[in-house]
């Protein structure tokens, strides 16, 4: 039976249970369960706070887990990351009171405060800086307000924690990171069904399928705005100056694509959710 680290609280544990629902996987019926076992589909999934899952994985008492690759690059003995899930996306950077600081460099001696100690460090060390972390443990933009540190280095996503906090990201970014697929050292069984279901979740969530009708001569001009993932699929109408169109498209961006094939004479454009996918 697989043993899958499910993050139990926090911003990664909605999604990740979404997108484990949406794969087919029994899910907990309330917020303290913290071990349920889904027999039919031959797992069972430990929810744990998303810091520990990177451990509980590298160490091999779970096979996998879903973390973000900032917690998990924060722990001494990273587990391998074998899939990007697409949500939870941050940078994690630097940030101080404005003009204070302007490189890496300049945090040579100062007090750097951050909610993950073990990036930092390895990443000012790389670098050939020697400062002064202060390991808390959240709400990390107010330590240089209260005099315990001298810079922050922390999650940003769309820097209004920063800018409330009277702060300024600078330096290089230390890691791009986002919810990601983690596995012990070796290959467990069923580790592979397990990512060809997330993989199916992923599409089902970013792409949409869009049907239209189109005169068939403009087919190409249509292929051109849509080309869909591979190619579009034609198919004969009653009328045999028409032809049906169908493509698999991205979801963002779908409205312009819409205008777009209207203006050139698509029409009866619809657009449906895919369920699920294996490509
Ligand atoms: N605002 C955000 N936008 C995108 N990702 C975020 C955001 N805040 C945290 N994350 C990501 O969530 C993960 C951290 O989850 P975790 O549950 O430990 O922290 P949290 O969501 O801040 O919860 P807590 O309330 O315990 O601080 C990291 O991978 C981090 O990059
Ligand atoms: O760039 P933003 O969109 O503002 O998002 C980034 C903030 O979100 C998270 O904070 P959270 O609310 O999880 O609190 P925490 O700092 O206590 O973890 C993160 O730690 C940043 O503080
Ligand atoms: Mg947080």
């Amino acid at each position: 039976m697989l043993r899958i680290a499910v993050p139990n609280k926090g911003s990664l544990a909605e999604t990740a249970a979404e997108m484990l629902a949406e794969a087919g996987y029994a899910g907990r019926r309330d917020s303290k369960t913290l071990h349920v076992v889904d027999a039919a589909n031959d797992v069972e999934f430990f929810f744990l706070r998303p810091r520990d899952i990177a451990t509980y994985v590298a160490s091999g008492a779970l096979d996998v887990g879903i973390t973000g690759r900032d917690l998990l690059r924060d722990v001494p003995q990273p587990a391998r990351e074998i899939e990007a899930l697409g949500f939870a996306q941050s940078t994690f950077r630097f940030a101080a009171p404005a003009g204070r600081f302007s490189t890496i460099q300049d945090l040579a001696g100062v007090r750097v405060a951050s909610a993950y100690p073990g990036l930092v460090d390895a990443f000012l060390r790389e670098n050939g800086v020697e400062a002064t972390l202060v390991p808390l443990d959240g709400a990390v933009e107010s330590a240089v307000r209260l005099g315990v540190a001298d810079a922050i280095a922390d999650v940003v996503e769309t820097g209004t924690t920063l800018r409330q906090a009277g702060l300024e990201i600078f330096g290089p970014v230390i890691i791009e990171s986002e919810a990601v697929l983690i596995s012990r050292p070796g290959d467990a069984e069923g580790t592979e069904r397990l990512l060809r279901r997330l993989r199916g979740v992923i599409v089902a969530r970013r792409f949409v399928l869009l049907d239209f009708d189109l005169p068939a001569k403009l087919v190409d001009q249509a292929a051109a705005i849509a080309p869909g993932r591979e190619s579009p699929t034609i198919s004969p109408l009653q009328d045999p100056e028409w032809v049906a169109v169908r493509v698999m498209l991205p979801r963002k961006g779908i409205n312009q694509v819409m205008d777009d094939l209207y203006a050139i004479g698509a029409r009866a454009l619809l657009v449906t959710a895919i369920h699920a996918a294996r490509l």
